[in-house]
């Protein structure tokens, strides 16, 4: 028996793209990949070519240089396999009046070719994980933004694709809005989808992203974990990435202090009230754990430690710095 082709590695892969509009150059040499089954957040101000980008993944808009390919398939070579396999969720979608929001669900359904009982189950399915039963006979526009956008969802997942991509879908919702859309993205990913995902407000996507991509002037600035970002908690002198652990102890201090000098990968940073917060030179846990542990056997008393998460908006203007970019508003 035939063994089926292996499947790429990334599910995307966007190797040197350009995209020049008449007078604007829009994205320029832009190369990453995204693996299957990850959340990644693409960021970067107004103007910074995330829909660009999303539009040529989605096949709408054509790059002027490079390729993209989607599952090993070019999206200018072959467009209708590459749209069999995404959902695309643009920043507006027009409304009709008139219109409920099952019919709007069925009508997509049919042109999807859905049939008969197939398409009543697969619409109802949709309706039940956006939490849009209880609105099936809602016309459609009569529904608030975070409503529309459940809506818009729906219909993106009707035919199940494997890799959502979403322009700005958090902006404008409510912080209720906003939180039954980070549900809907978990339930995805747990599902297995791939989601790639942009904003130009990046605590918007810190927390529902494994990966996160920033674009400034149609360039790539960052792309990496988003742990990584938030954990590290900026760079020593030498540019190395440092992890901040605020320790409290049991009477002064200064042991600590001078104990940090002592051990090899740990630094003072700062004294405050109880404690001290020290610099790692790591992010390993175990390096951390053993840490903890010598403070112990030196006969430090440590009765708290915590290991500080950065806030995503100081890594990403840190790091535009270090790029030499200024960051716009
Ligand atoms: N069809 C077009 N013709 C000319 N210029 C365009 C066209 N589409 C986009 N641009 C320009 O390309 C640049 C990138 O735009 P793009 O919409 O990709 O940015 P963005 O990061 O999505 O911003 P926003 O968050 O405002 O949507 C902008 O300077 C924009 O004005």
């Amino acid at each position: 028996m035939n063994e089926p082709p292996p499947l790429p590695k990334a599910l995307v892969e966007v190797r040197d793209v350009d995209r020049v509009f008449e007078n604007v150059h829009a994205v320029r040499g832009l190369s990453f990949e995204i693996q299957r089954g990850q959340v990644v957040g693409f960021i970067g101000a107004n103007g910074a070519g995330k829909t660009t980008t999303m539009r040529m993944m989605a096949t709408l808009d054509l790059p002027t240089r490079g390729r993209i390919f989607i599952n090993g398939e070019d999206v200018v070579q072959e467009p209708e396999k590459v749209r069999r396999l995404i959902g695309w969720m643009p920043d507006n979608y027009g409304t009709y009046s008139y219109m409920t929001v099952f019919e709007y669900l069925d009508f997509f359904a049919r042109s999807y070719g859905f049939k008969k009982a197939e398409r009543t189950a697969r619409v109802k399915e949709v309706m039940d994980f956006a939490d849009l039963t209880v609105l099936a006979d809602r016309p459609m526009d009569k529904l608030s933004k975070g409503m529309g956008q459940r809506l818009c969802f729906g219909r993106m997942l009707l035919p199940d694709p494997e890799l959502l991509i979403l322009d700005e879908p958090a902006a404008g919702l409510d912080p209720k809005a906003r939180l039954e859309f980070k549900n809907l993205v978990r339930l995805l990913a747990q599902r297995g989808k791939t989601l790639f995902i942009s904003s130009h407000i990046l605590s918007e996507l810190g927390e529902m992203c494994d990966t996160l991509l920033f674009i400034d002037g149609g360039k790539l600035v960052y792309h990496g974990a988003s742990e990584t970002l938030k954990r590290g908690n900026g760079t020593d002198v030498h540019g190395a990435l440092q992890f901040v652990v605020d320790v409290t102890v049991l009477g002064s201090s200064e042991g600590l202090k001078e104990w940090a000098a002592l051990n090899e990968g740990w630094s003072f940073v700062e004294e405050r009230r109880g404690g001290v917060r020290l610099a790692l030179a790591s992010d390993d846990e175990m390096r951390l754990a053993a840490g903890l542990r010598k403070m112990g056997l030196g006969g430090i008393s440590v009765v708290e430690f915590r290991r500080e998460e950065r806030r995503l908006e100081d890594a990403f203007v840190e790091m535009l710095r270090k790029e030499g970019v200024k960051p716009k508003e």
